[in-house]
């Protein structure tokens, strides 16, 4: 299959391909970006016991060795899991199983809380990394509800927008099974913006002024089976534009990291009730390029779906980004200048839902 060219590529008409029907040439990636068949396996990613943040009684040693490992593993690979992170395995249960149920249901069904170009909350089963489409549906939700985002893209326009989340009647235990799911995995958000903050020499509670109108939202994932799994990405390469993300995968795997020592990709192995975390291109920005956002992907399989469930963990519309001034000094001038997130932010949205008149928006157009 690998021999096959992207401007050549004529569809298969195998009966029952896919749960997205004809394979639309748009899937295919070129060549130098499609999964191999073998990926790297290898125990890379840091897996950091966050015990002792449960402790009955502080102990600054323990916090203190576990903040040096996630600066570490910040810095060395931008990934890292978390085990003992507090969010009960039942609140991980109950959205996965609605997820699931939600996602199995007849597509017209889905689309009744289909997403559109002025709420980019709900269904969409057609978004695009790099101009090529993921073979994957998504829901997405926010965790502020309604959650105020500038109006347009528009620098000059300064209107604002309330956006409410599109909930569907079915499966009737979706909505609770994400508020309950949102709450716990906040609050694991911010113990982990904390211990990022302290392992960057900064007081434990710098970022957390950013968060407190936030724009984070949730998203359900659902890779179907994919028949071109060779030639497909569940999700194109790509980083994630906000500060953090706190991923729950299931045991399928296919989630791949750039590796930075070599740009090799490494498959993030699944380990059961464990919370992928990955620094955003924001933590980038206000760190002044000490822990970089990674480059990752996802493979899908030929014949297993799978689920995962990111929380994007975003600042409040605005939010002036720019590297932190504590990081920043004589010997180390500040990389960036500074944006607004709000924009930012809805600059992205758009231009993954339609064609935009303006280059999709990256932090490197903020580079000094
Ligand atoms: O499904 C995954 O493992 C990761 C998805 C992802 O990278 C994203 O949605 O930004
Ligand atoms: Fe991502």
């Amino acid at each position: 299959m690998s021999s096959i060219k992207t401007d050549n590529f004529t569809p298969p008409k195998k009966k029952n391909q896919s749960a997205m029907g004809e394979v639309d040439p748009a899937f295919i990636q070129a060549i130098e970006h499609r999964p191999k068949s073998e990926t790297i396996e290898v125990e890379g990613i840091p897996l950091i016991d966050l015990s002792p943040l449960n402790l009955p009684e502080f102990n600054s040693d323990a916090v203190s060795h576990l903040v040096t490992e996630i600066g570490e593993a910040c810095k060395n690979w931008g990934f890292f899991q978390v085990i003992n992170h507090g969010v009960p395995l039942k609140a991980s249960e109950k959205i996965q199983l609605a997820a699931k149920k939600f996602f199995h249901l007849p597509k017209e069904e889905k689309k009744k809380v289909s997403r559109d170009e002025i709420n980019p909350y709900g269904y969409y089963d057609t978004e695009h990394t790099k101009n090529v489409r993921d073979w994957k549906e998504v829901f997405d939700f926010t965790l502020q509800n309604p959650m105020i985002l500038p109006a347009s893209h528009d620098p000059d326009d300064k209107d604002l927008r309330k956006l409410f989340n599109h909930w569907p009647e079915n499966p009737p235990e979706l909505r609770e099974a994400c508020e309950e799911y949102a709450a716990e995995v906040k609050k694991l958000s911010f113990k982990l913006l904390e211990l990022i903050a302290l392992s960057l020499g900064l007081t434990k509670d710098r970022l957390n002024d950013f968060f407190e109108d936030h724009t984070s939202f949730i998203r359900l994932n659902y890779y179907p089976p994919c028949p071109i799994s060779d030639l497909a990405l569940g999700v194109g390469r790509h980083k994630d534009a906000g500060a953090l993300t706190v991923l729950a995968q299931d045991d399928v795997g296919g989630l791949q990291v750039k590796r930075k020592t070599d740009g090799e990709w490494i498959l993030v192995k699944p380990t059961p009730n464990a919370f992928i975390i990955n620094v955003g291109d924001i933590i980038q920005v206000w760190s002044n390029d000490k822990y970089e956002s990674v480059e990752h992907r996802v493979k899908v399989n030929s014949e297993k779906e799978r689920f995962s469930i990111p929380l994007f963990v975003n600042p409040a519309h605005y939010t002036l980004v720019e590297p932190l001034e504590e990081l920043v000094g004589e010997q180390n001038p500040a990389k960036y200048k500074a944006y607004n997130w709000g924009k930012f932010f809805v600059t992205r949205k758009l231009s993954n839902y339609k064609k935009l008149d303006v280059e999709n928006v990256q932090i490197y157009h903020f580079k000094n």
